[in-house]
């Protein structure tokens, strides 16, 4: 049953220029879900997120958040619905991170309804939650890369939006703030019904937390479900050229894959 927070895409066709990316491209981001999106380098995972964002726009097909066509409503009405976290953001010199952060507030704001007490409540949450609260009054720019990433987090979650789309956020963080976020993202996508959908790069991370797994080549969805059916030996060959034994850890039970140079180490 489709929800005003699912985010649906129907065979969306992305060019730069006459040069296709995105090749007929459909589905649907659920809301209560956390979706990961992989493939491999240049496959065009950012430019379907970008096109979902009405970023770039669509050659041909549809986006629909809810009732709306998100490439023609209105930018705010979208920017309170849809929030995306792009591959490197910059940053204008010199603003400190709860500037940064009380920008994702911005779409909220009207001419009658200013900066508010609850405003500033999301901005210490958000920033609570990324774990970057310390560094509040610290310019962005003299924070290490995957603490500066923490506070991009930290924006696209003060905005609050119930579809968040996010590229590759776990870049510059080490494997345990990793799973930190991931664990964040589930929770946020789980207990608040929001539709997450993340780019990974990181397989085995991503597998461990995908409720739904989508898997691109060549600008075209291959496989698109649960872990348990997308994660397996022939779709990481077809997909990524990339020969690996897929198996449960024996701790958490989790499918987890092992290329194959590294099993031929091991045996060594
Ligand atoms: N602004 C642009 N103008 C022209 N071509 C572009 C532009 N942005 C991306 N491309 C091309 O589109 C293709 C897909 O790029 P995209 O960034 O969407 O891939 P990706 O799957 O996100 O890759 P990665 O995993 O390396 O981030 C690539 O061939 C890239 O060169």
């Amino acid at each position: 049953m489709s929800n005003d927070a699912d985010i649906s895409v129907s065979d969306a066709v992305i060019s730069y220029g006459r040069k296709r990316i995105v090749h007929g491209v459909s589905l649907t981001a659920r809301a209560g879900d956390l979706t990961v999106l992989v493939g491999p380098n240049g496959c065009g995972k950012s430019t379907l997120l970008k096109g979902m964002a009405r970023v770039v726009p669509l050659t041909q097909g549809e986006i629909r958040l809810g009732d709306q066509d998100v490439h023609r409503a209105s930018t705010r009405s979208i920017a309170r619905k849809l929030a995306l976290l792009p591959q490197g953001p910059i940053a204008p010199e010199g603003l400190t991170v709860r500037e940064l952060v009380a920008q994702g507030r911005f779409p909220h704001q009207t001419l009658l309804r200013q900066w508010s007490k609850q405003d500033t409540e999301a901005v210490d949450t958000a920033m609570e939650q990324a774990d970057v609260a310390q560094f509040a009054d610290q310019p962005l720019n003299d924070l290490s890369g995957g603490q500066r990433q923490r506070c991009w987090i930290a924006m696209i979650l003060a905005q609050d939006t119930p579809v968040m789309l996010l590229d590759e956020p776990t870049t510059f963080l080490d494997l345990k703030v990793q799973i930190d976020l991931l664990q964040l993202l589930a929770s946020i996508a789980h207990g608040k019904a929001r539709a997450v959908v993340v780019v990974l790069h990181d397989l085995n991370v991503a597998a461990a937390f995908a409720d739904r797994m989508i898997m691109m080549r060549d600008g075209k969805i291959c496989a698109d479900g649960p872990v348990s059916e997308v994660f397996t030996r022939e779709n990481l060959q077809t997909v990524f050229g990339l020969s690996a034994d897929v198996m449960r850890a024996p701790m958490s039970n989790r499918l987890v894959c092992i290329p194959a140079a590294q099993i031929r180490l091991a045996a060594e």
